[in-house]
């Protein structure tokens, strides 16, 4: 079975219809945009990669319809001379942006800024960006979540392989830049097989121990109370003959943006089998409430060979919801209604 169509709403487990039916025809389920403009302002600060896979035609169509406007913010003025907003939008890096964001919430505490900036500085850490799913310790009927086991290398890779042995880190191991910044660089990985070749990664690291999952993992997009999943190819299987007859660090790119969809794949049922819907929607709200975060998502894994040992690998800022289907109609509608909200809350 697709994934599309695939919504996991919280709260009132309703189906979208279907994706052309409702386009460029949509009735809004929310009242009138704010009296003081015609139109919702949303007004974004993103990568010009960003804008081209993220606000296509379809998405600003179907916001325009519904009373939403996307205007670009101009990075070379003030903030507070432009808008005025209902919502801003962003994901750019630097300090200085930080800042700027940082003191617009704090003048401007009327307008919603997805995501406040030091909630996403808590996922530009690989340490830091998993600790809230490992504090979470979630476990119930449906299934048991947690993080591969972890060590941290801040410097001196000679180190390295008594520090696995002490943290009794079984190989392979994963190694991760610790900073995950968006960069090219903080999305190289290495998969080291013998105890030796350890001493050949570049701190400051991440080590986790390689969990097999039967090489198809889950990714799982959240907007504000919505969760949708998409299943996609990930590394193989790493099994004990290769273990013990390959030695060395093999380094990988960017994995997961070369991995492809494995929606439509004819996969083995228990590799291929969704996460539990309960457990997810538990995972996603307990996440959104401890990160402070609306806009993510998480890569998880099931160990392979059980029903329900998962394995949150990553989470990530405002990833490509334009590889998330229906995000047009999902991401307007979470826009809508915050800024219900907004009024709500000027009105009592
Ligand atoms: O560009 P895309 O659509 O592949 O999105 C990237 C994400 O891919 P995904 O939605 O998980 O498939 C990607 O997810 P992964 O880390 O590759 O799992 C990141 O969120 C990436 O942002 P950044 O480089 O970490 O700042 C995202 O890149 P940006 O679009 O934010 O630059
Ligand atoms: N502990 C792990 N066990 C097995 N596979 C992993 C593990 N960590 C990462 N991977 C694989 O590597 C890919 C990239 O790692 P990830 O932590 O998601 O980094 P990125 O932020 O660059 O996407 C994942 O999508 C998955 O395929
Ligand atoms: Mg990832
Ligand atoms: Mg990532």
């Amino acid at each position: 079975m697709g994934l599309q169509g695939q919504i996991i709403p919280y709260k009132n487990g309703e189906k979208e219809e279907d994706d052309d039916e409702r386009a460029g025809k949509e009735i809004s389920p929310f009242p009138p945009p704010p009296l003081h403009s015609k139109f919702a302002v949303v007004g974004y600060a993103l990568t010009s990669k960003k804008i081209k896979s993220f606000l296509k035609p379809k998405l600003e169509g179907l916001a325009r319809n519904k009373g939403i406007l996307f205007v670009a913010i101009d990075q070379n003025r003030p903030l507070s001379d432009q808008g005025p907003f209902d919502i801003v939008l962003h994901k750019l890096t630097g300090k200085e942006w930080r800042q700027i964001l940082e003191d617009y919430r704090r003048t401007h505490p009327e307008v919603t800024v997805l995501d406040p900036p030091d909630a996403i500085q808590h996922l530009h850490n690989r340490q830091s960006m998993l600790q809230c799913v490992a504090d979470m310790n979630l476990s119930n009927s449906y299934g048991k979540v947690g993080i591969p086991k972890q060590i941290v290398i801040k410097k001196d890779a000679s180190s390295i392989p008594g520090a696995v042995a002490k943290a009794g880190l079984m190989l392979p191991i994963v190694a991760k830049p610790l900073v995950a910044d968006g960069s090219a660089k903080s999305h190289e990985l290495s998969l080291a097989y013998d105890q030796q070749s350890l001493q050949k990664l570049e701190p400051p690291l991440v080590l986790q121990e390689f969990v097999n999952h039967g090489g198809v993992m889950f990714k799982v997009y959240i907007v504000g109370e919505t969760i949708k999943v998409v299943r996609r190819f990930s590394l193989p299987d790493v099994c004990k003959r290769e273990l013990s007859n390959i030695a060395g660090v093999f380094r990988f790119p960017r994995v997961s943006c070369a991995a492809a969809s494995a929606d439509n794949a004819d996969l083995d049922p228990g590799v291929a089998e969704l996460p539990p819907r309960p457990l997810l929607e538990k995972l996603a709200r307990e996440l959104c409430r401890r990160l402070g975060l609306r806009l993510f998502n998480l890569d998880i894994i099931r160990e392979h060979g059980t029903r329900d040992r998962f394995y949150v690998i990553d989470i990530n800022y405002f990833p490509g919801y334009g590889k998330m289907p229906e995000y047009e109609h999902i991401f307007t509608d979470f826009l809508l209604s915050l800024v219900q909200n907004q009024y709500k809350k000027k009105s009592t």
